[in-house]
């Protein structure tokens, strides 16, 4: 974290960031993290537990508050003893059958994570760490992005579970100045859904559940479950912040119903959050110093105002963007509400996906066709 919270820092990574396997700048591997996030009740320990005991060839440490339904899998329970941190916040740990390690939490912190993980790294391949149901995934994912230098760990994507059931009442909650309440934001900052408890809904439910998450986030890949019940493969490598595909919209999840992607589009319908997405042309390098000059001043609370734009200003939640410059090189760029990454990917996420087109993506409050125009108009296309 920068040493003055007044000033967020833009973190800069030239070449793509680990994953299993990867490095960081001093060349150290890094193990990937999952966030996992959604309101109280949605499914989230039900989704951890299957990862727990199936057959997935991961060593993953799950990090949870408490162990809850888990207690039952059978496992010997250790006293977690870190040397350097001898009264650490980690409360105990599971070792289980497949290999995977489970490790209750007081404090979720990202120091603590870390001091698991920094003990155990020849034990782990994965971290999947469960928020409580009412937390902002957000600062969660700056307060590890901004040690992200220095630890052992690279966030791979953060994934969000619903419940199909009681979803929109939970989006539909109103909040003292028109605030995103929590389920939105955790809607607005994932990168995949799972859209559980489909067994409790109708089919038109289920469509009208589809809409709303993508009208708040369209950028989601989205998995429809019944007890959380997902392919796991899909979980894992998707290098949402890291990968030339993190800002691919899903074919055919995207909310135009004219299907074109061409142009500007904003959208919100009922919700506080709304989406714009700008197409971007290849751009010069003067252009590209030009568009990060532009997220600096909309996504930083400070001086500078973001060129072009008035009163009332975008509150940007989610950040995502694909550039492609004249040199032939690309760049993506991650935000989570006012930080954000820039990194230079080498090739796709994974087999299959679609290369993305070229283009900007803004989730948040206020956000709409007035920020492609400004963009458009300060960047010159
Ligand atoms: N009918 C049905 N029940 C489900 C499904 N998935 C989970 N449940 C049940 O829903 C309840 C809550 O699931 P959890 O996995 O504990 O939810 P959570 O998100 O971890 O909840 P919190 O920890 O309170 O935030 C449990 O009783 C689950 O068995 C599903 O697909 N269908």
């Amino acid at each position: 974290m920068s040493e003055d919270d007044d000033v967020p820092q833009l973190l800069d990574a030239d070449e793509e960031q680990g994953g299993a396997g990867g490095g960081d700048a001093f060349d150290r591997p890094k193990v990937p993290m999952t966030l996992l996030t959604g309101y109280l009740g949605a499914g989230k320990s039900t989704l951890l537990d299957y990862i727990l005991t199936a057959d997935h060839g991961y060593r993953i440490a799950v990090c949870m508050n408490d162990f809850g339904d888990t207690t039952d899998i059978e496992a010997k329970s250790l006293t977690f003893n870190n040397p350097d941190e001898p009264n650490g916040t980690t409360d105990s740990m599971l070792t289980l059958p497949n290999g995977c390690l489970c490790c209750s939490f007081k404090d979720m912190g990202i120091q603590a994570i870390e001091d698991m993980v920094a003990v155990q790294k020849d034990k782990i391949d994965w971290v999947m760490v469960e928020l409580t149901g009412l937390a902002d995934p957000a600062p969660i994912a700056r307060g590890f992005w901004a040690n992200e230098e220095m630890g052992d760990l690279i966030l791979d994507s953060i994934v969000c579970v619903v419940d199909t059931k009681n979803v929109l009442k939970q989006l539909a909650e109103d909040r003292p100045d028109n605030e995103p309440n929590e389920a939105e934001k955790q809607v607005a900052c994932a990168d995949v859904i799972l859209l559980n408890k489909t067994d409790l809904v109708s089919p038109e439910t289920l469509s009208e559940v589809a809409e709303s998450v993508a009208a708040i986030n369209p950028t989601l890949r989205v998995f429809e479950t019944v007890k959380s019940r997902m392919p796991l493969d899909s979980l894992f490598n998707l290098k949402a912040f890291t990968s030339s595909a993190a800002a691919a919209l899903p074919e055919g999840k995207a909310c135009c119903a004219d299907g074109k992607h061409d142009h500007d589009h904003a959208h919100g319908h009922r919700n506080a959050i709304s989406t714009v997405t700008i197409p971007l042309p290849v751009l010069t390098g003067a252009q590209w110093e030009k568009l990060s000059g532009f997220l600096e001043a909309l996504l930083w609370d400070g001086e500078e105002r973001p060129p072009g734009l008035q009163d009332p200003l975008p509150d940007v939640l989610r950040t995502k963007g694909y550039v492609r410059l004249e040199d032939g090189s690309e760049r993506v760029v991650q935000g989570v509400a006012d930080m954000f990454e820039v990194t230079t990917p080498r090739g796709s996420t994974r087999d299959g996906d679609p290369e993305p087109s070229p283009k900007m993506v803004f989730i948040g409050r206020r956000v709409d066709e007035r920020l492609g125009q400004a963009l458009r108009s300060h960047v010159g296309f």
